[in-house]
């Protein structure tokens, strides 16, 4: 497959259970060496770029993750800021303005004194959000990162990567299950089938009834409502 994600623009990867979502993501970014073909960032073959530099350029959130249980989410998100450190180096003043900002802007301040395990599944969903985020990187890239939230702390996190995304300038790349969320949040959409790329466009031309029904074998409507930007998903009743 041919794809091209730009640096400004929120993409988001769609597809159903084992289409190659994941792993097309960790190709994007260095997890997953390609058999065949080649992945560039800014025209340079990103084997070949230093790990520190692209650390400062691309933040990777993956569907799994762990940290030692007793580590305090204010060294975790601490460690975003380890490309920009030599080893012998402490947190500077910036580093720590940093750290704040990304505990702020993901809601997790008032978690930083808590050690990682006393964390919810939410909480430290929202934690590891901001280490990635104290990387400061152009692109961010999100496997799955509404997973173990609710449906307040979904939408807060979507609200969370559209502010990243117009405020701060940061692209974003992610896998997402919530078509909705796709649909509203997107600049633009690659939906994938059978470990292929089956289409790629803005949300409205990409999240068809024909596509859903051809990629998902699910038959529903999208439907304009007087009031909203963006179409709604309404599924046929379960019957
Ligand atoms: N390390 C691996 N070794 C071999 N096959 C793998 C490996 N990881 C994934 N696969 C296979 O590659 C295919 C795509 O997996 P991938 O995890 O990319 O799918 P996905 O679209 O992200 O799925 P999901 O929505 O279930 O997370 C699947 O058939 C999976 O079994």
């Amino acid at each position: 497959m041919d794809i091209t994600v730009k640096k400004g623009e929120i993409t988001t990867i769609i597809g159903p259970n084992g289409s190659g979502k994941s792993t097309l993501l960790k190709a994007l970014t260095r997890l997953l060496r390609c058999s065949m073909g080649c992945v560039y960032l800014n025209q340079e073959d990103l084997y070949n770029i230093d790990s520190k530099k692209l650390a400062k350029c691309i933040g990777v959130l993956p569907q799994r993750h762990c940290a030692p249980p007793d580590f305090k989410v204010r060294d975790l998100v601490g460690y975003g800021r380890v490309p920009y450190q030599k080893w012998y180096e402490h947190n500077t003043e910036e580093d720590e303005k940093i750290i704040e900002w990304a505990l702020k802007a993901t809601g997790t301040w008032a978690l930083r004194d808590k050690s990682i395990q006393e964390c919810s599944g939410g909480e430290s969903q929202r934690v590891w959000i901001a280490t990635v985020l104290a990387q400061q990187p152009e692109i961010l890239f999100l496997d799955e990162p509404t997973t173990y939230l609710d449906i307040a702390h979904q939408q807060e996190t979507m609200k969370l990567v559209k502010r990243l995304n117009h405020e701060a300038g940061i692209g974003v790349v992610m896998v997402l299950h919530d078509l909705s969320h796709a649909l509203e949040i997107s600049d633009r959409i690659i939906v994938l089938k059978n470990g292929c790329k089956y289409g790629e466009g803005r949300p409205q031309d990409i999240i068809t009834p024909k596509m859903m029904r051809e990629v998902y074998d699910v038959d529903c409507d999208v439907v304009q409502i007087p009031g909203r930007k963006k179409p709604l998903i309404m599924f046929k009743e379960i019957s």
